[in-house]
């Protein structure tokens, strides 16, 4: 488990967004390969998304070859509902205000923005005629592509992950899901603060299905999800805090501000920033996961365009790095660390400078001599 600390919700997500961004750039996605990204929505990404427009207006990445899956969907109300996660993703533009500004540019989203081909957007229907088999299809469709390889998330307060409501089972894949009161009471700000006004019902991927992308990054702001990450950094996995399941996944990062961790222990902080300093200077920062930690390192994709062509995962080696004047203490022998301690009865100062502990008979042989 990695945990980033900025010091605000911009900068977290704007660390997000460039590793998203060298992550792509370093898969080399092509038609026959493309990459895999699961996206979230909810007020967490929005800077990200934002970050991410920016640079591709900026001429630095590309998504023309990004498949795109998003993680939910509520169900039952039009995918042109202002509110529905279908309009989000792609939302154009932000309300005007009275005076004709764009009152508020970070509404402005992503799939409208860049250049992702509509055929590699895949946003799970809230109105299919059988939701069972839409959600059937939706894991197959991943399979297809073999697997996600980034899966970028957010959390509730109650640290669900996409709408993995507590108590959801951590081998949960994508289903219909009867939201939690306290998501329909978190998410009712989109609605008007109108609780009667938010769906009852979700369509959503598993928690398992966010395990089994090769790699997970979530996104926490704000203090009322400070319990959360304390429950998924502190403690065990638990179902009732569905985030906590990232800690048996082989390469979960998690960004957060520091308002999100206000729960957390000195200690806790201090260790993942020590760990950061660490890997930044040993020059480890922007390195990838080992691809034979992959859970999906041997299965077939499917090309986007179901031409069905193969592919495996590239295996990628770390760099080299001489770690050994690094910023750990020097370990010294243990003999230095005792000085001239006089050997106690059961050491054998014969044998170097090393002690060497002696076996229970010889012990009981010295002193067995030593009486007579
Ligand atoms: N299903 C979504 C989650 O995927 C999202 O993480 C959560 C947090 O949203 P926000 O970032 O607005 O707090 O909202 C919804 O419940």
């Amino acid at each position: 488990m990695r945990l980033i600390i900025r010091d605000s919700a911009e900068d977290a997500s704007s660390y997000i967004a460039d590793y998203v961004i060298d992550r792509i750039k370093a898969f080399e996605p092509s038609p026959e390969k493309p990459f895999v990204l699961g996206l979230p929505t909810g007020g967490s990404p929005v800077l990200i998304y934002r970050r991410l427009v920016e640079r591709h207006r900026a001429g630095e990445i590309s998504f023309r070859n990004v498949v795109t899956f998003n993680m939910d969907e509520y169900v039952g109300i039009p995918q042109e509902h202002p509110e529905s996660y279908h309009s989000f993703m792609y939302k154009a533009r932000g309300p005007i205000c009275a005076r004709g500004w764009l009152l508020n540019a970070l509404a402005q989203h992503f799939f409208s923005h860049v250049d992702v081909p509509p055929r590699n957007i895949n946003l799970l229907n809230g109105n299919a005629p059988d939701l069972e088999a839409e959600c059937h299809e939706y894991e197959n469709k991943i399979r297809k592509y073999g697997g996600i390889e980034l899966f970028l998330g957010g959390i509730g307060p109650d640290g669900h992950l996409a709408f993995n409501e507590p108590g959801s089972s951590l081998k949960s894949r994508t289903r219909v899901k009867t939201l939690a009161y306290d998501t329909i009471l978190a998410n009712s700000r989109f609605f008007g603060n109108d609780l009667s006004q938010v769906p009852r019902m979700a369509l959503t991927v598993g928690v398992q299905t966010v395990l089994e992308a090769r790699e997970v990054v979530i996104i926490i702001t704000g203090a009322h999800k400070a319990l959360a990450l304390q429950k998924c950094i502190e403690e065990g996995v638990n179902h009732m805090w569905t985030l906590s399941s990232l800690q048996l996944h082989p390469h979960p990062l998690i960004v957060v501000d520091e308002d999100a961790t206000l729960e957390l222990k000195v200690k806790t902080v201090k260790y993942f920033k020590s760990i950061e300093k660490v890997v930044n200077e040993v020059g480890l920062a922007q390195n990838f996961p080992r691809k034979r930690d992959s859970v999906v390192e041997d299965q077939i994709s499917l090309a986007p365009n179901g031409h069905g062509s193969t592919r495996k995962m590239d295996k990628m080696e770390l760099p080299r790095i001489d770690i050994s004047c690094g910023p750990s203490p020097v370990l010294e022998p243990m003999s230095a660390r005792m000085g001239k301690a006089t050997p106690g009865p059961f050491i054998d100062d014969e044998v170097g400078d090393e002690p060497r502990l002696t076996s229970m008979h010889e012990r009981m042989e010295e002193l067995s001599l030593a009486e007579q």
